[in-house]
């Protein structure tokens, strides 16, 4: 006789108001299976995680355990039934330090630090206020806490998009390992590789209905893009030609030994108008204060900048801004304003120069916003308020911004973190184009096979250093890799 499936979920649709987020969707997962769910933005799998996991209540459908049906009504429930999440965006509350959070979730202290050291995070301190701490270690305290519940499920959404490789690695292991013991899994990601080195099978949504199941083999994923998308779509080529950046002369930005504390030690590089210089480092090297040294949001302990010739300091963001130069954080939450609707959010820096408008500029803003929408297809379906959009969604928000309104310097911190991968063979050639319009452009990715398509030079970073720059259109992932462990030249032939 065959197995009950562990959880299998039918028939289910959800709507908000006039959107139909979920029409049909339906998985199963049995004991140690990790299943991948994968769709484009706005498909539905947060929708869908959210509703297995008592979140959200379905507008139908029906949720079995081990053949049972299973009471999911409320996120208690569904935990005492044993699905238990790690959400999309961090659920840990900002003003409370790590110990209280622990309490408020009745998380069991002694489990949850094993996990956190288990996933590679070294060096935390119960006291720690949540707030200080970085997006990256954010996730790891999320899922630190979903395994501290002895899961039967672990439901996990888009848990590694803010991760740097290094702790990707400790995530996939520990995963794979707790699958082995018989825990079923729901793994939703944009992250091919991920996908294809941890999952056992896929199963794709597209507008908010289950549209197949995939084993995860060699050459699935063409297959998988063209479930999830309804159509082929040409992977792992550049599109545009790089180069455009003509290296000499003033560059736009030139930094000399660089210190921030407590990560950034000495860092020096120029960056020209016209380039997309990429910044490569696992976890915590120092490009966290590198960025935010650039931004004025942390001033530098030691070292210079130079905007075009001229030193500069930044005390406070603003001067950074005043400098022309443009941060676009990685925690989305930072950067949009929740409540307003899409094409407030990327009207926004049109809407510092309020005194000069005049019918002719608003007709032009009204142009702008559109061309960003449209050129990153983002759905509007929900647009009234930014925060009803998909996490995708909302991430090409932040970006659309600066696509309407141009640039000088833009300083992109991880910045496809939760695109699916349509969109993100859209952003490459917009931030070039962006580029080619003479805007400079620094661009961290954890995600190191977007260096070759997006950047023409990358400086990679290890223990606050630059340790390497490297041609970006001739880089595979492995260079890449080895430097970002600090292996260059002969180490890294041994
Ligand atoms: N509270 C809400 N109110 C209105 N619409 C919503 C709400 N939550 C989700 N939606 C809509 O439901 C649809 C599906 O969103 P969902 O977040 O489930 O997509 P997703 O597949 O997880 O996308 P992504 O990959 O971008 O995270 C989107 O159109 C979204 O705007």
């Amino acid at each position: 006789m065959t197995e009950l499936p562990l959880l299998d979920a039918s028939g289910i649709a959800k709507s908000f108001g006039a959107v139909r987020a979920l029409t049909d969707a339906r998985l199963t997962v049995d004991r140690g299976e990790i299943v991948a769910l994968m769709g484009a933005n706005g498909a539905g799998k947060s929708t869908f995680v959210k509703i297995l996991t008592g979140a959200l209540k379905p507008d139908a459908g029906q949720v079995r355990i081990r053949g049972a049906e299973a009471r999911v009504g409320s996120p208690a429930q569904a935990r005492r039934s044993g699905l238990v999440p790690v959400y999309q965006e961090p659920s840990l509350i900002p003003d409370l330090d790590v110990a209280d959070n622990l309490r408020l979730a009745d998380t069991p202290v002694d489990p949850f630090r094993a996990w956190v050291s288990e996933l590679g995070i070294a060096g935390l301190s119960l006291s720690d206020m949540i707030g200080d701490l970085p997006l990256a270690t954010l996730r790891i305290l999320d899922l630190a806490r979903a395994l501290a519940a002895e899961p039967d499920v672990l439901l996990l959404d888009e848990m590694t998009a803010a991760l740097p490789t290094d702790l990707v690695e400790h995530v996939l292991k520990v995963v794979r390992a707790k699958a082995n013991d018989g825990l079923g899994v729901i793994y939703v990601s944009h992250r091919f590789t991920e996908i294809s080195e941890l999952c056992d099978r896929a199963t794709v949504l597209r507008d908010g209905r289950s549209v197949g199941d995939l084993k995860i083999e060699p050459g699935v994923e063409e297959r998988a893009v063209e479930l999830m998308l309804g159509q082929k779509l040409a992977l792992g080529l550049r599109d545009t030609a790089g180069g455009a950046a003509h290296r000499t002369g003033t560059p736009r930005l030139r930094v000399r030994a660089l210190a921030a504390a407590p990560k950034l030690t000495d860092v020096s590089f120029d960056l020209y108008p016209g380039e997309v210089l990429g910044v490569v480092a696992l976890e915590g090297q120092g490009q966290d204060e590198l960025f935010e040294a650039l931004s004025g949001f942390e001033p530098p302990s030691d070292g210079t900048i130079e905007v075009d010739g001229t030193p500069m300091t930044f005390a406070h963001p603003a001067d950074a801004i005043a400098a022309g130069l443009t941060f676009v954080p990685g925690n989305r939450a930072e950067a949009l304003l929740s409540q307003r609707s899409v094409r407030e959010n990327i009207a926004l820096p049109f809407s510092a120069r309020i005194a000069s408008w005049g019918p002719l500029k608003l007709r032009h803003e009204r142009e702008r916003v559109g061309y960003a929408i449209d050129k990153l297809q983002i759905d509007t379906r929900a647009q009234g308020e930014v925060q009803r959009l998909s996490g995708g969604n909302q991430q090409k928000v932040t970006i659309g911004r600066w696509i309407a309104k141009g640039v000088e310097t833009l300083l992109l911190f991880d910045p496809t973190r939760g695109i699916d991968v349509r969109t993100k063979r859209q952003i490459y050639p917009l931030v070039r184009e962006l580029a080619e319009n003479g805007a400079a452009v620094l661009f961290y990715t954890s995600e190191l096979e977007e260096v070759p398509l997006a950047c023409d030079r990358a400086v990679v970073i290890f223990n606050g250093r630059i340790v390497d720059i490297i041609d970006a259109a001739a880089a595979d992932e492995a260079t890449l890799m080895r430097a970002a462990h600090g292996l260059t030249g002969e180490d890294s032939a041994a």
